[in-house]
């Protein structure tokens, strides 16, 4: 019988503020319709300030997870985040062979959280780029994690020496295998996107919102890709539809929740609480 929603897959670890990771990715691909899944691939301790441990899941579990929710409930779309360890990278790359061929996959290499913490070993990025960027239809990079791939990348003789335009980021980052590549654009003054199809290059751009709340904008903005694509959008268009849902989280993001930068707010949650308050109010 086909799914009355699309099921979309997280392949990430656990920010235990609830900020970033998993959790955001279950908040974002309920905001955007779909039933969402999870294969946990580590779990941190983590607040708005910091990371105070991670704990890897082993290689074998993670690969039971996807096994489990793939045989019953099938995937139409895949976002890979947060993975730590080349061993981890290695059982995720595994575990990719039990969902179908052709469903998109959406990876998200994340390498820092926004309060510094490292999340990303250096065999775990060289493993990455060795296993899996070849196998993405999105891969979603900041500027920052743009610039250690196609660091990477002229080392392997790839692309050309001292490029650091983001365009030409994109461009290099394409060179390394994934089938589309956006550079998000958080970490530079226009806040514009770049998309690239290994063709042209598009712009999505959008108002930038300097007071919001920006912990977890990554996460949100690649798992609200990959639903797109599971509801049937082209590439382009998801991307499109991720930068806007993205921005619109930091927009109502929670500036005060913890005392580092606070976590986006996907779902509105504030404004549509139900407080005892509001209850007497409205009745
Ligand atoms: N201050 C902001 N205003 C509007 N959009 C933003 C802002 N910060 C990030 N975004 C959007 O959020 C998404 C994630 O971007 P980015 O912050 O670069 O990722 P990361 O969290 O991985 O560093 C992108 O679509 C980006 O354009
Ligand atoms: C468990 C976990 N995964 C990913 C991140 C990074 O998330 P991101 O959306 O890039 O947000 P920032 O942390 O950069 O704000 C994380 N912190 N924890």
């Amino acid at each position: 019988m086909p799914r009355p929603v699309p099921a979309v897959l997280s392949i990430a670890g656990s920010d235990s503020g609830g900020g970033a990771g998993i959790q955001a990715d279950l908040k974002a691909f309920a905001r955007c319709g779909v039933h969402g899944m999870t294969a946990i691939t580590a779990l941190t301790a983590q607040s708005t300030v910091g990371v105070t441990g991670i704990h890897p899941v082993p290689g074998e579990f993670i690969i039971e997870q996807v096994r489990t929710v793939a045989a019953d409930i099938g995937v139409d779309a895949v976002k890979i985040g947060m993975l730590g360890t080349a061993e981890t990278v290695r059982a995720v790359r595994e575990a990719l062979g039990h969902i179908e061929d052709g469903v998109p996959i959406v990876i998200d290499p994340v390498m820092v959280a926004e309060s510094g913490a490292v999340l990303l070993d250096d065999e775990a990025r060289a493993a990455i780029v060795r296993e899996l960027l070849p196998l993405a239809t999105v891969i979603t990079p900041n500027l920052p994690e743009a610039r250690v791939l196609a660091a990477g990348a002229e080392r392997a003789g790839a692309t050309e020496r001292g490029r650091d335009d983001v365009e030409d980021l994109a461009r290099a980052l394409h060179g390394l295998g994934p089938a589309n590549v956006v550079v998000t654009g958080g970490h530079r003054d226009e806040v514009t996107d770049v998309f690239f199809d290994g063709t042209s290059v598009t712009l999505l751009a959008g108002e930038r919102h300097p007071d919001g709340a920006a912990h977890g904008s990554g996460c949100t903005h690649s798992s609200a890709l990959a639903a797109h694509l599971a509801l049937g959008f082209s590439p382009q268009e998801a991307a499109r539809a991720a930068r806007r849902l993205a921005s619109e989280a930091v927009r109502d993001g929670h500036r005060s929740i913890g005392r580092g930068p606070g976590p986006v707010n996907v779902l509105g949650v504030a404004v549509r609480a139900v407080t005892p308050d509001r209850l007497a109010r409205q009745a």
